[in-house]
């Protein structure tokens, strides 16, 4: 078994004539939250789709543990146990905050097992139990039976996380999950995250706000024009001369 929950080895991602990934390598470790940080354009995104399956590669391989991801497609991705939130959240707005909460779990249950009727019946109270401690976690739970298109915006990132995490997946990715969130909201996400982690839930996160980059990552890559050009601790990724380059305009680390 590999020590490596995720591992991306020598991935190329071509537009057309424009290199938006070249031979990119990223190794995360099991339990350990790991950000992608860079400029605007430099590939983060691309990496995320390459990683879920909604890109394909044009060289480089994908492995979850030791299973291949490259070649499968979002759904199987998701299956093997890789959960993503997206820049906007992907909700239900016509269900309630609990029912949202319980799709996934439901989906990954009929997924994976041909349960009888009974075992179903039994099941779906687990799940929608769990549902609710997820509503709870993420600080929704008052408002579990209210129309998830009717929330804020923040809630309704909160709301995705929860839906997510019921999924209780083996790679959580979040792609700038407090983007558009208040101070108070986003300290909120980073309390989460955080239990998240203590949790041992290894997660990969892209984002801009070096406030959140700083409070959660054990590890930082940075990419720019579709290259890494530093990864390590916060500490030596803030003080490597080659990333405050990459900033220029201004921008610190
Ligand atoms: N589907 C696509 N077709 C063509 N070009 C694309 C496509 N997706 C991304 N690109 C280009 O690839 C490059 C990398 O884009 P990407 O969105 O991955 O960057 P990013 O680091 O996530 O940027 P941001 O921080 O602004 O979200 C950019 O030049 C972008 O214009």
């Amino acid at each position: 078994m590999s020590e490596y929950i995720l591992d991306v080895t020598d991935v190329d991602k071509h537009f057309g004539g424009l290199r938006a990934l070249s031979d990119i390598n990223l190794r995360v470790k099991e339990g350990t939250v790991h950000a992608i940080i860079g400029p605007n354009g430099a590939g983060k995104s691309t990496l995320l789709n390459v990683i879920v399956g909604r890109l394909a590669p044009n060289r480089g391989r994908v492995l979850l543990g030791d299973e291949v991801l490259t070649g499968k497609n979002p759904y199987e991705i998701n299956q093997l146990g890789v959960a993503r939130v997206f820049q906007t959240p992907e909700i239900f707005p016509e269900l309630s905050l609990l029912q949202n909460v319980m799709v996934p779990a439901l989906a990954k249950r009929d997924g994976e097992f041909n349960l009888s009727f009974l075992k179903s019946l039994f099941s779906e109270r687990e799940i929608r139990d769990q549902a609710e401690h997820m509503l709870e976690d993420v600080g929704l739970i008052e408002h579990k039976d209210h129309l998830a298109g009717s929330m804020s915006r923040g809630d309704k990132r909160r709301l995705e996380l929860a839906m997510c995490l019921s999924q209780r997946p083996k790679l959580f990715l979040l792609d700038e999950p407090t983007a558009g969130m208040s101070r108070h909201d986003t300290n909120r996400t980073i309390d989460l995250l955080k239990r998240i982690k203590e949790r041992g839930m290894t997660k990969v996160i892209i984002e801009h706000d070096m406030h959140v980059v700083f409070s959660l990552a054990d590890r930082i890559s940075v990419l720019a024009q579709g290259a890494i050009i530093a990864e390590g601790t916060p500490e030596e990724v803030r003080n490597n001369p080659k990333v405050k380059e990459a900033y220029l305009g201004g921008e610190t680390v």
